[in-house]
């Protein structure tokens, strides 16, 4: 196998938020938010690795972090074998060369008042180039060099002269791909280069993209939100959530047979091409994505899994211990509102069994029995006595699952999943130990 042209270890990303006044007087810690929280993957050369995942799950945070265009607070990224993190200011200008963006939005990337022309040329000027010769040739030369750019994309030279809202959203991309394209890099981020796109224009800048690809022998990281949309143009495809790689492998494998529960469910929300179904998104997830400031301590997808796993000692359906999760995660993110169930159960606040029945049929989507009814109820209870942390504690005893307290990442399989569901294969590696998840206390 050859050497991969970019290796990323480990990466991480945090923004810090500013600290507010009371924050100060208070000293209070400063947030992060964890973008991108310890990702690990290799490109080939000549490969086209995708980047997919809900919007704010670290893809753009990903791209723009490993290109040094945002500074990492944790983690390496190597450019054919070069530490990017640690050139000095003579290597950090050739890898700007070497290694180019393309964004989403064509309609706010490129300058409005500067003519295409000038656009294009503009990171040739930048980098000095041509060398030598006078200024004038220089500004002809790279003139020269737009005006073949342009044609490349599919566009024509005698329209050097005009500016970008003259065109329309496709032509201004296949404009953003011929300034990336000028300083004749090996590499390029497209940050869901054809997402502010009709369909219709879509699949032409992707052949375009394919194209240039195969003529420049160029390396790509494909952003994209939306998984049929690298189904065509990827060689693999590596699936974010919450700051974390979940699952990365070949793109047929990982359509056939995704293995991450998150990948599946992704899967599922693709329209499908049968009539009946044509256009329809399928909701196969419940909740919504956790806030990264504060994400779920091990497996970040666990809050929202389909088969978060049980403890073993524990006899229960997967559909009945999700909706106990759920309620348990509601009771965490402070969902629960112990006075609206009162109000609607005994205004008077004495009866606790309508209380609990009242919780459980707004927060428990499942039919309780046995020793789970008996916990679910005791947790209950102590929240109609005001204990919402006891009722916490109560459940969390008897319902902590394995994926909550250790954290699943990729291992080095060809086609790893980070899931505790594969734990004993080399699909998976447990890289953190949450602390503090036992509860020590009596109930
Ligand atoms: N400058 C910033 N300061 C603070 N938080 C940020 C900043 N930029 C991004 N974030 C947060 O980091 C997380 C990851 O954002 P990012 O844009 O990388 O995600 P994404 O997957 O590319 O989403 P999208 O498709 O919506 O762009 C989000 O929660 C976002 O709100």
């Amino acid at each position: 196998m050859t050497e991969p042209l970019l290796e990323v270890r480990d990466l991480q990303k945090y923004y810090f938020e500013r600290d507010t006044f009371v924050d100060s007087l208070l000293g209070r810690e400063r947030r992060s938010v964890k973008a991108v929280d310890g990702i690990s993957f290799d490109i080939q050369p000549g490969e086209t690795l995708g980047l997919v995942g809900e919007s704010g799950c670290g893809k753009s945070t990903t791209g723009e972090t490993l290109l040094r265009l945002r500074e990492a607070t944790g983690g390496s990224v190597r450019f054919d074998g070069e530490n990017v993190f640690e050139m000095d200011s003579d290597e950090l200008k050739a890898f700007r060369k070497d290694a180019q963006i393309v964004f989403q939005d064509p309609f706010s990337s490129l300058d409005p008042r500067m003519t295409i022309g000038d656009i294009i040329a503009e990171p040739l000027k930048i980098h000095g180039i041509p060398e030598g010769a006078g200024d004038q040739s220089k500004r002809e030369w790279r003139r020269d060099k737009a005006g073949e750019l342009l044609e490349r994309v599919g566009l024509s030279a005698n329209q050097l002269d005009r500016y970008p809202h003259e065109f329309s959203g496709g032509q201004r991309q296949r404009i953003g791909i011929a300034r990336a394209l000028a300083l004749e890099p090996d590499f390029i981020v497209l940050d869901e280069p054809v997402s502010a796109l009709d369909v219709s224009v879509q699949a032409q800048v992707l052949n375009l993209l394919d194209d240039l690809q195969d003529d420049f022998g160029l390396t790509y990281l494909f952003i994209a939100h939306d998984l049929s949309v690298v189904r065509h143009i990827c060689d693999r495809v590596a699936v974010m959530y919450l700051g974390n790689i979940v699952e990365l492998g070949p793109t047929d494998e990982l359509f056939e047979s995704p293995k991450h529960p998150y990948t599946q469910a992704l899967l599922e929300s693709v329209p499908r091409p049968s009539t009946a179904e044509h256009g329809r998104r399928v909701e196969a997830l419940s909740g919504d994505v956790p806030s990264p400031r504060n994400p779920p301590s091990g497996c970040r997808f666990r809050t929202r899994c389909p088969k978060v796993i049980p403890p073993d000692d524990l006899n229960i359906d997967q559909a009945t211990y999700r909706a106990v999760m759920d309620l348990r995660d509601a009771l965490v993110v402070g969902d629960v509102n112990p006075d609206h169930i009162w109000d609607a159960a005994d205004p008077e606040r004495v009866d606790e069994e309508a209380f609990i029945a009242e919780a459980r049929s707004r927060h428990v989507d499942a039919e309780l029995r046995g020793e789970v009814a008996g916990v679910v109820d005791t947790a209950l209870g102590h929240l109609a006595e005001g204990d919402e942390e006891r009722a916490r504690e109560t459940l969390q005893r008897r319902f902590e699952s394995p994926c909550e307290t250790r954290r699943p990442a990729v291992g080095d399989a060809p086609h790893p999943a980070a899931c505790h569901l594969f734990e004993g294969s080399n699909e998976v590696t447990v890289i953190e130990t949450d602390a503090g998840a036992a509860i020590e206390a009596d109930d």
